[in-house]
């Protein structure tokens, strides 16, 4: 069963292209990671998919609603927790949940029963009654996430869910978001959007790289690495500017380097490759003493696929927003 579906779904800005011409189906009861550089169009995918922005043109389907011409059982449909705080610090935390519970409708008889369940979900009870000003960063998100499930959504967007938080904190959203989904048994999915390469990875059920508004690729995190697995290869050896000047134009081989006693070789596709190395360094009389194949990571994955890295400048751009944020409050 499919809980998202878009059709050429395309957003432009003037001349920019933010979203373009994007097909996705999402499957109902996953955890789906967007993942991809500054600027790449996922949020602009979100507020489409969330009736906040119109397309230029496509459509696309959430909970089996058309987001142009159902866009009202759209919104009654979904939560979304989004990357400026919109939680009232002047209220507390049972208050914010109210005003929400009225915003959505939520049936005047069921308003405390919903916000005792939320709070408890995501172990918050206890402090429901203190000043949101008082709670940590980590508490908040954890508000908001209670706030975007309190009209029983079946789908929750979270644009980045852990953004600024403390490691500890966002392994802790994390194990938030894999109960809920799982106590719900498959009624909940959820759509977050991430530059975090461990969220992906170890949050995730599926990921989908987006660059420049399209899709470059698909996958379980687990299936991403695999395919990339073996792709880099090092092999020491006393003189290895030798057995590489033998690879450099294998065809299988798009990058070799060298520095004192370390080969390093960059495959297409490894297959036997290892091997077919072997064999060229023993008929050349190279005695390779120890090979080491590097394990893929999300970080490889993303680079092989976008040709960028996550830079460090990045993450500490979005936490510096978001503190920045929070103080303007
Ligand atoms: N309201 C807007 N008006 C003009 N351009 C916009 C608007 N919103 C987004 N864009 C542009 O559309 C492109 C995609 O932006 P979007 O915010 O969707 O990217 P993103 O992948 O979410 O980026 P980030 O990770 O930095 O949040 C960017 O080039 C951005 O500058």
């Amino acid at each position: 069963m499919v809980a998202i579906q878009t059709y050429n779904l395309t957003k432009q800005f003037g001349t920019l292209t933010a979203v373009n011409s994007l097909n996705l189906a999402i499957h109902k009861g996953t955890i789906f990671g967007l993942l991809g550089p500054n600027g790449a169009g996922k949020s602009t995918l979100l507020s489409m998919l969330c009736t906040i922005l119109n397309p230029t043109s496509g459509t696309a389907t959430v909970n089996g609603y058309d987001i142009l011409t159902e866009s009202e059982k759209v919104r009654q449909s979904i939560g979304i927790v989004f990357q400026s705080i919109s939680i009232d610090d002047r209220l507390t935390g049972r208050e914010n949940l109210k005003f929400h519970a009225m915003l959505y409708n939520v049936p005047e008889d069921k308003i405390a029963g919903r916000i005792d369940e939320v709070l408890a979900l995501l172990e918050l009870s206890d402090r429901a009654d203190d000043l949101v000003r008082t709670y940590s960063g980590g508490m908040i998100r954890r508000l908001e996430m209670a706030r975007g499930l309190l009209h029983h959504p079946h789908i929750l967007f979270l644009d980045e869910p852990t953004i600024g938080l403390d490691p500890q904190t966002r392994e802790h959203i994390w194990s938030y978001i894999q109960e809920l989904t799982r106590k719900k048994k498959g009624d909940l999915t959820v759509l977050l959007t991430t530059h975090y390469m461990d969220e992906a990875d170890l949050l995730c059920d599926e990921v989908a790289i987006i660059d420049k508004g399209q899709i470059i690729v698909r996958d379980t995190p687990g299936n991403l690495k695999q395919d990339l697995q073996g792709e880099k290869i090092s092999f020491n050896m006393k003189s290895p500017e030798i057995l590489a000047s033998l690879l450099s134009d294998n065809p299988r081989i798009c990058k070799v380097s060298t520095e004192s006693g370390l080969l390093e070789v960059q495959v297409i596709h490894n297959g036997n490759i290892v091997q077919e190395i072997f064999d060229i360094a023993r008929e050349a009389g190279i005695e390779i003493d120890h090979i080491s194949i590097h394990e893929s990571s999300m970080h490889d994955v993303f680079l092989h696929y976008t040709g960028k890295e996550i830079r460090k400048e990045e993450d500490d751009n979005f936490t510096s927003q978001y503190r920045k944020s929070r103080r303007r409050r």
